[in-house]
């Protein structure tokens, strides 16, 4: 189905559009949507009973998804575990940070990431919704299911969880958490696109 968002970037103007890219400022806006999942890592709280954090994290990669589209958020999220993987302070700072976090049990969320804002970015220039904030609301819950379907597949595999480990661990905790995520990530991509347009 052909986009109903005007670019990769989402801007509607002519000027602006040619401003935004430009070659320096995709990849300006590329690294400022890392430090910004950065700086969302670090609203982190360890759960005694769980090695995966609260965190606004993936609040943060379902906004740079939806805000920048398919490629240009896989292209951020992709640079974000590159940015971790050579150890800068990018992740949650309640683990070892490095390789270490990134293929340790929490891994399946962090590799997903990647995917994840591609999908709510593809999700929301195409679904089919005429609301602005029902599609990116729908967007962020399919990426959402796809983080924790990635999360919760690998931590089993690498802890050896049974069902209910992987429930309780890996999904339940977090499920208030990720309606108030996606609802505040698709009220704000949803009023700045309106914004946008008018
Ligand atoms: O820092 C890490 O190593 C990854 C943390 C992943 C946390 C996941 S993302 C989905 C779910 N919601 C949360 O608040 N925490 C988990």
């Amino acid at each position: 189905m052909q986009s109903t968002l005007p670019n990769s970037t989402g801007l509607t103007h002519p000027s602006s559009r040619s401003l935004a890219e430009s070659i320096p400022a995709r990849i300006a806006i590329v690294f400022a949507a890392t430090v910004f999942v950065a700086a969302c890592a670090h609203v982190s709280i360890p759960l005694p009973f769980t090695p995966v954090p609260l965190t606004l994290q993936n609040f943060g990669v379902l906004l740079v998804g939806l805000m920048l589209g398919p490629v240009a958020g896989f292209s951020a999220m992709a640079l974000y575990l590159a940015e971790g993987a050579i150890g800068l302070p990018v992740f949650n700072p309640h683990a070892t940070g490095g390789l270490i976090q990134l293929f340790g049990a929490t891994g399946g969320y962090l590799l997903s990431y990647p995917f994840v804002a591609a999908a709510a970015g593809w999700a929301f220039r195409s679904l089919p919704l005429k609301s602005l904030y029902l599609r990116a609301a729908s967007a962020g819950t399919l990426a959402t299911l796809l983080l924790f379907v990635c999360g919760s597949l690998w931590i089993a595999h690498v802890l050896h969880l049974s069902a209910a480990g992987v429930w309780i661990m890996s999904i339940a905790p977090f499920v208030p958490g990720e309606i108030v995520k996606i609802a505040a990530a698709a009220g704000l991509a949803a009023s700045i696109e309106s914004w946008r347009r008018a």
